[in-house]
């Protein structure tokens, strides 16, 4: 099994975090320790959280009923007001209270602080309100650097005029750490890394991905992972992991290697 060294030197290390919302109810303190270690280690870090599940929940408690394509939540008008709010309302303000709590000062935010994420449709006919990153405001997300707050960000994105739109987690944290020159990108979910029969691979390659995506192996909410690494390695962040909340798990490769 790889294991991501997080006390390793990490001079000024550039890190984006994504936290499926698969994990974040059982978000450990040693989870906590981790991320101040790599703050004494002096990493920049980026949050990202999705929230997948409490979304189900909220959904389901109100009777709307949703279905994936391709891992992205098909979202109607009823369901967006549900997916704000929930990510927006009550996923984001725990998470980044935990961090306050644990010592690690935090700002929450979504797409429309400081016109954060900018978007457009993706495809208004196939997956209704759900966005495609058109820009990131990276200059917001280093100031707060600057003072030492970890920015949370919640996976909504404003259109131009103001409307939200859904967007994957592991999308944002890709785009975020492409456009802010990450150094890494983990993925932090509920498995320890991409598993194939039941076995949990140390390294993938982009033709492995392909391959396990066509026969099924990789299905769900991996699909959308697994692509936002890809697209990582192949413009040129030098390191993507997916790992469990032991930071424990998979490593992405960039180069092809045929199996
Ligand atoms: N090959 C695979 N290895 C591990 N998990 C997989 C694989 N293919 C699909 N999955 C599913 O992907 C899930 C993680 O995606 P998701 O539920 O969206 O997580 P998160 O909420 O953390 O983003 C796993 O719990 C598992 O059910
Ligand atoms: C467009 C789209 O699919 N958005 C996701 C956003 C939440 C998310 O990504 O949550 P996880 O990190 O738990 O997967 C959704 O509605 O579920």
């Amino acid at each position: 099994m790889t294991t991501y060294k997080s006390t390793q030197p990490t001079a000024h290390k550039k890190l984006v975090i994504k936290l499926g919302g698969s994990m974040l109810a059982s978000l450990t303190d040693t989870f906590f320790e981790e991320i101040k270690k790599l703050k004494a280690a002096g990493a920049e870090i980026v949050i990202v959280h999705g929230g997948g599940p409490a979304i189900n929940q909220a959904l389901k408690e109100r009777k709307i009923n949703t279905y994936t394509h391709n891992g992205i939540r098909v979202t109607n008008e009823d369901a967006i007001s549900i997916v704000t709010g929930t990510l927006i309302g009550t996923v984001n303000p725990y998470l980044t209270g935990r961090l306050n709590r644990a010592g690690i000062p935090a700002v929450g935010l979504n797409g429309e602080d400081g016109t954060l994420i900018e978007c457009t449709y993706l495809d208004q006919d196939t997956y209704g309100y759900v966005g495609h990153i058109e820009s990131i405001n990276i200059d917001l997300l280093e100031q707060l650097q600057k003072i030492d707050y970890i920015p949370v960000v919640a996976c909504i994105g404003a259109t131009i005029d103001g409307t939200a739109l859904n967007i994957n987690g592991d999308t944002v944290a890709s785009e975020i750490a492409l456009e802010w020159g990450a150094d890494e990108l983990l993925l932090v979910t509920d498995t320890p890394g991409v598993k194939f029969h039941e076995e949990t691979v140390e390294e993938l390659t982009p033709e492995q991905i392909d391959l396990w995506i066509l026969s099924g192996d990789i299905y769900g909410g991996m699909i959308p992972k697994v692509r936002a690494a890809v697209e990582c390695l192949e413009s040129g962040i030098p390191q993507v992991n997916i790992v469990n909340d032991s930071l424990e798990g998979t490593s992405i490769l960039g180069k092809k290697v045929l199996v």
